[in-house]
């Protein structure tokens, strides 16, 4: 059963490419759907370039709108989530979170980063829920679509869905992978103001 891969990418001109050229080249992959946030930059034009469906939000919505964007679309039986700022995805990441779920018993596939950088190591090993890179099957996204969640509580409100439908996961090590933190992309203050953002999303889902 092959893949559909959605990739939600908001002013990612700079790093999508890294990201949709091993997707393409992944034989397991049927389709690709970029789901561009409201971007300010180039980051549909580069999207263009390769062999995606485009979808266009009219203004940024947060992460977990434009997923849900994405879950709109028609999809094939297993869909996987992957940010637009990974460093370092190969082929072969992406097989070893699509595999596990051709099998019955695993119903999502949640991506840890692992000697990639030390702090974006270190983040995922405190807090494995949030990882953004994870794979399901189409069963599931009904239940994702009606998860009440807004911008960054997208991870936090899977796991809880998780939780209470006593789903089974698989946690995949993604080998010499990282991401482009919020400070890189955004210098000190502008990423230290996304991260408070974040982290409100995420607090404001929990104490709901
Ligand atoms: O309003 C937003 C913010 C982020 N993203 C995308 O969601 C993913 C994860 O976001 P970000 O990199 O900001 O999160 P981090 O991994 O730094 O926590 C990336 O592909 C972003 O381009 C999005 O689509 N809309
Ligand atoms: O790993 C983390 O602590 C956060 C923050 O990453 P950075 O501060 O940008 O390195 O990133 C994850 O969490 C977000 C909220 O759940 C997800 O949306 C991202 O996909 C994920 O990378």
């Amino acid at each position: 059963m092959k893949a559909t891969v959605i990739v939600p990418a908001y002013n990612e001109e700079r790093r999508i490419k890294g990201v949709l050229e091993p997707i393409c080249n992944t034989s397991l992959v049927r389709e690709v759907i970029v789901v561009n946030d409201g971007s300010t930059d180039k980051t549909a034009e580069v999207a263009r370039q390769y062999n995606v469906s485009l979808v266009e939000m009219p203004k940024n919505m947060g992460k977990a709108e434009a997923i849900k964007q994405g879950l709109r679309q028609n999809t094939s039986g297993i869909i996987l989530l992957l940010d637009a700022d990974l460093i370092g995805l190969k082929s072969s990441h992406i097989a070893d979170l699509i595999l596990p779920l051709q099998k019955d018993d695993i119903d999502m596939t949640i991506g840890i980063f692992e000697s990639g950088r030390w702090i974006t190591d270190l983040a995922q090993k405190i807090a494995p829920n949030l990882s953004g890179q994870r794979g399901f099957k189409r069963e599931l996204i009904g239940e994702i679509e009606r998860l009440d969640m807004d911008r960054y509580n997208i991870e936090v409100a899977m796991s809880r869905l998780i939780k209470n439908k006593k789903l089974m996961t698989k946690k995949v090590l993604l080998k010499e992978m990282s991401h482009v933190t919020k400070e890189e992309k955004l210098g000190l203050c502008g990423g230290l103001h996304w991260r408070v953002k974040m982290y409100k999303d995420i607090i404001r889902y929990w104490i709901h």
